[in-house]
């Protein structure tokens, strides 16, 4: 059924709490994070190092589990979920972005950009190439849709990967420090990139230790020792 009022907020974290449990004892990475991201928003997480942005990635995207605490995304309890229903989950309304890129080296990059098709149940012989094929538009790199990842640069490797993170029109997209291993100007063609997906109604989630960054997101999180801490002068 159609969900006619549709709330603003995407992305419930309600206390959420993620301890590692280590030989060296146990670990509390985050402790008690609550927030609400809205929709339509390029929502910024900024931490230094091992301030827990990639263990909040990790729970955002349901690769593991909370050790207490709620996450919901539009209206689905992702905490609540089983194994098999957060990998459904995921390949259907998680687009992620890494650092490394991740594409995989043998594929060209509109086989890249299929696979969350495929890996989703998605794919169809005719649409999904033809999809995948305006993906990499949107993202500037059609002409370069039947190379491999490693005959292209690391910006375009990264603009790929957003492609990628696009294919199944999730409703979050996730980026873990994605301009971290890019020259300055590289950067901020994604970081433009980002700006102009947000224009058009896409919610992203982007961590990042960049500070210079913060003044450029619509909403922006400061987070140390697993917690929000209110402004930069904190951190
Ligand atoms: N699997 C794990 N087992 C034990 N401790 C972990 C594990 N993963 C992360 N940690 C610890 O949790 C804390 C938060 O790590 P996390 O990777 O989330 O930080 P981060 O902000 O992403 O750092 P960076 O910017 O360096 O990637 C760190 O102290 C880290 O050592």
């Amino acid at each position: 059924m159609e969900n006619q009022t549709q709330s603003p907020v995407l992305v419930k974290l309600r206390e959420v709490v993620k301890t590692y449990h280590t030989p060296a004892g146990d670990f509390p990475a985050l402790r008690g994070l609550s927030a609400d991201f809205e929709r339509g928003h390029l929502i910024g997480v900024i931490g230094k190092s091992g301030a827990g942005k990639s263990t909040l990635v990790n729970m955002l995207t349901g690769v593991d589990h909370l050790s207490s605490g709620e996450i919901w995304v539009d209206g689905v309890g992702v905490h609540a979920l089983n194994e098999n229903e957060l990998a459904l989950w995921r390949g259907r309304n998680v687009g992620v972005i890494y650092q490394s890129f991740q594409l995989l080296p043998n594929l060209t990059l509109l086989d890249n950009v299929m696979m969350p098709m495929d890996l989703c149940g998605l794919y169809h012989p005719q649409r999904s190439p033809q999809r995948a094929m305006e993906l990499l538009d949107l993202v500037e790199m059609a002409d370069q849709a039947f190379k491999i990842p490693s005959t292209i640069s690391g910006g375009q490797q990264q603009r790929a990967a957003i492609a990628r993170a696009l294919a199944n029109d999730p409703q979050l997209i996730v980026a873990d420090e994605p301009t971290g291993s890019l020259d300055s100007a590289t950067a901020e063609t994604i970081f433009l990139l980002f700006e102009r997906l947000v224009a058009q109604g896409k919610t992203i989630v982007m961590v990042t230790h960049d500070h210079s960054l913060a003044r450029r997101m619509t909403r922006i999180y400061h987070i140390a020792d697993g917690l929000w801490i209110d402004d930069e002068k904190d951190y």
